[in-house]
């Protein structure tokens, strides 16, 4: 487990499945499923994410400390704690209801200006928060905005989120969504917390359109793109108000230079008129009232949520579709390896390896990331070889492409 303190990730040795019982799945993310549970204790309601340890520590580790450092945000998602129960980590938080690409999929529809305002100015709050605490979200996107049963929103999935150091203020890594990507991102320039600010403005293009600009445009060739295409407006920017397009224009200025911060654009016009939560409500209710109603292999798995299998929607069409029903897959990407993130070196908690009968007395899951750290230390080097070569052809593949049009563009035109 390099770099990372174990005894910062874990509240307590106890086992998980004494303090909480598992309900239904309510989601399920590329790292393991999320449950609604309850507290045993004191019958609290609370998601859970139950994560599958196989060596790879890096994000649930910066996932844990971001929430833990966050805690005093009203707008970022409440950690309750971390437990492990072979071979799984439990990651305890608040419960919401849904995220805003759930709810805009569930309804068929985009949202109105006014909630777009509303998740706009806390979206906003919750990441100056995070800004002012020298942190890079790096995957705003409404499927990572929740919201509860009240209207009230929480930024969500801080796995990819950078800690930018005191003397280093700026990050080169590719990580993100590329359909929300900022040009400086894409590019690999060095990009600090307005990179967040250009996919607020994407956010809101997708929560009044229900899909991001270029959404049928291969991720790959979207990465090109994006640098060097004017920058993405509404579908339709006369049917909204010139407060909005003004706020999505100031979003996505492709000069990070030139991009306001989050403090500054919660000055906007179009923020500062923000009604207050009450505005989702009756968009909530919709929501519920559809779930409870939706026949079983439709939208609702079974769990409550919102599959990613809508396969009838069409984009020609201009049919609504999921961001998840995109025609490539709208994941978050991590290309690279992460650069600075200043884990350092691995502390042992005091308590956990005493000097006689060490073994015995380490808790179960110091145990199991070691023997898992043994399992996976000769196959690791070739996996990351393995996964470079396979970005570099891809990448090649892309260039190639890329070179045919162009010379094709160009004997068109001579
Ligand atoms: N606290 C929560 N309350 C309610 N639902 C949640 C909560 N946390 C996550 N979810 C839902 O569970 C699902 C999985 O979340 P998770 O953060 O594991 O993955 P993800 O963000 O969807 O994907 P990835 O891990 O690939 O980025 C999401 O649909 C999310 O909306």
């Amino acid at each position: 487990m390099p770099g990372i303190d174990a005894s910062t990730l874990i509240t307590s040795n106890e086992d998980p499945s004494t303090l909480f019982q598992l309900l239904d799945q309510i989601g399920e993310g590329s790292y393991g499923a999320v449950y609604k549970a309850i507290s045993k204790q004191t019958g609290t309601v609370v998601a859970i994410k139950v994560i599958a340890i196989d060596g790879d520590w890096d994000e649930v580790n910066k996932e844990i400390q971001m929430l833990k450092e966050l805690e005093a945000c009203d707008q970022v998602i409440r950690y309750h704690g971390s437990w492990f129960l072979e071979p799984d980590l439990w990651i305890v938080m608040e419960l919401c209801q849904d995220s805003m690409s759930g709810m805009v999929e569930a309804l068929g529809h985009g949202l109105d200006e006014q909630q777009i305002s509303f998740v706009m100015r806390e979206t906003l709050l919750g990441l100056q928060f995070l800004h002012s605490n020298r942190k890079i979200h790096r995957d705003i996107k409404s499927g990572n905005i929740l919201f509860k049963d009240d209207g009230s929103v929480k930024l969500a999935d801080f796995g990819v989120s950078a800690q930018l150091a005191n003397t280093i203020s700026k990050r080169k890594t590719m990580i993100g969504s590329p359909f929300w990507m900022a040009p400086e991102v894409v590019q690999g320039l060095e990009y600090g917390t307005v990179a967040d600010v250009w996919s607020v403005g994407i956010t809101a293009i997708e929560l009044a359109d229900t899909l991001p600009p270029r959404s049928d445009v291969h991720p790959m060739r979207l990465i090109f793109q994006i640098p060097v295409l004017p920058s993405p407006t509404l579908a339709q920017p006369e049917d909204w108000s010139d407060e909005f397009n003004d706020f999505i224009a100031k979003c996505l200025d492709k000069d990070p230079q030139a991009r306001p911060s989050c403090a500054m654009l919660l000055q906007h016009p179009f923020i500062k008129a923000a009604p207050s939560k009450d505005v989702m409500v009756d968009a909530v209710e919709e929501l519920i009232a559809i779930k409870a109603t939706a026949p079983d292999n439709e939208f609702d798995d079974g769990t409550g949520f919102f599959t990613t299998t809508d396969a009838g929607s069409t984009m020609a069409s201009g049919t609504m579709m999921a961001a998840a029903t995109m025609p490539f897959d709208a994941g978050t990407v991590v290309p690279g390896f992460d650069d600075a993130d200043g884990f350092g070196t691995v502390m042992i908690p005091s308590g956990a390896a005493p000097a006689n009968n060490a073994e015995d007395s380490k808790p179960a899951f110091l145990r199991h990331m070691e023997r898992e750290e043994t399992k996976d230390k000769g196959k690791a080097d070739v996996d990351v070889l393995m996964q470079k070569l396979d970005d570099i052809r891809s990448n090649i593949a892309m260039l190639q492409k890329e070179e045919q049009s162009v010379l094709r563009e160009i004997s068109a035109n001579q």
